[in-house]
């Protein structure tokens, strides 16, 4: 029996591909009960393969993985009936309708109560925005509409933990909004949500813990907004004179001074109780033309940046 408080829970976790790819190393990950956990990384970190290895559809090399307080891939039969699960795009038969796909869908889970069927297929479509959509063949469905139907397909049941694969992937601003409304909404019913992203507003928007991975390590975990607020903000100046403003703020002492661009300086903030207000005050005074000046909050990106040294990529 593993950490009953933890929805997910993983020692040394580890996956060598047979090529000898190492794609996790060692990974200790502890996903609380009833958080969104934003799973981040840029592709190729190890994401898939950590859930596919928390899924039980492949074993580890080594380490252990407990998923609902139950070892996988032992309990792979017992546990994934509480589990909905939206991996790598889900299968979808492109002959049949959206509806018809979930009831197919449904009458293959053998836990699933055929008299409410239609009814719970009703629901999800509902829940994803696919009612309007639910009659037409889903090879006519975009790439955004396949993930909503996958996702449907793993709100068929109350379950106690979802493990989403990027689930906004291939949908438009206004769909990513609609799905990350739709986990906010999911969480606050109690459902713990396991989500994989490369998007770092993304886990910023909708997450309460975070687990960062890069080339399959473990680089930190924790409450969002504590990862956030262990990296320092950033000072940034606007101004047309951003070779004066520079080379003022170095003068003072003041770390890390970059140009950014032809009209922004940022530097590292000075040390607490430095009075920005007489930096301020000193760059007018020199006759720089300061057109903004801001103690910018540190992002869940600075935090990345700041522990690995190097930058996040955004683009994938
Ligand atoms: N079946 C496989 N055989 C060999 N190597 C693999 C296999 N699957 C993944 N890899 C390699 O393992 C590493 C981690 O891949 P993984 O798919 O887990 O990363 P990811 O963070 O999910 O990225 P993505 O967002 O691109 O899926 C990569 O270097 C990848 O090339």
């Amino acid at each position: 029996m593993g950490n009953e408080s933890a929805a997910i829970e993983t020692h040394g976790l580890t996956k060598r591909y047979r090529g000898g790819q190492l794609a996790v190393n060692r990974l200790d990950l502890t996903v609380p009960r009833g958080s969104v956990f934003g799973f981040l990384g840029p592709n190729g970190s190890g994401k898939t393969t950590t859930i596919r290895m928390l899924m039980g559809l492949i074993d580890p090399t080594d380490g252990t993985a407990h998923v609902l307080g139950r070892a996988m891939p032992r309990a792979a039969r017992t546990v994934l009936p509480r589990v909905g699960a939206l991996i790598e795009g889900p299968a979808l038969y492109g002959f049949l309708s959206g509806r018809d796909n979930l009831l197919r869908y449904d009458a293959a889970d053998p836990t699933a109560d055929p008299r409410t069927r239609t009814a719970r297929v009703t629901a999800a479509l509902d829940r994803v925005g696919l009612t309007a959509a639910a009659g037409k063949k889903a090879r006519a469905y975009s790439l955004g509409m396949k993930q909503r139907l996958g996702l449907a397909a793993a709100l068929l049941q109350r379950r106690e933990l979802l493990v989403l694969d990027e689930p906004t992937n291939g949908l438009d601003p206004q769909g990513m909004r609609e799905i990350r409304a739709l986990i906010r909404e999911l969480a606050e019913d109690g459902t713990t949500v396991f989500l994989s992203s490369h998007l770092l507003d993304e886990i910023e928007q909708v997450c309460s813990h975070a687990a960062v991975m890069n080339q399959g390590r473990l680089v930190v975990q924790g409450e969002v907004a504590e990862l956030a607020a262990n990296a320092r903000g950033r000072l940034v100046v606007t101004t047309p004179d951003t070779g004066a403003a520079a080379r003022l703020l170095k003068e003072r002492g003041i770390a890390d001074v970059t140009v950014a661009d032809e009209n922004r300086v940022t530097a590292e903030l000075p040390p607490e109780g430095t009075e920005l207000a007489e930096i301020n005050a000193g760059l007018v005074q020199a006759g720089v033309r300061v057109r903004g000046f801001a103690a910018e909050r540190a992002s869940l990106e600075d935090a990345f940046v700041a522990l690995t040294g190097e930058g996040f990529d955004v683009a994938g």
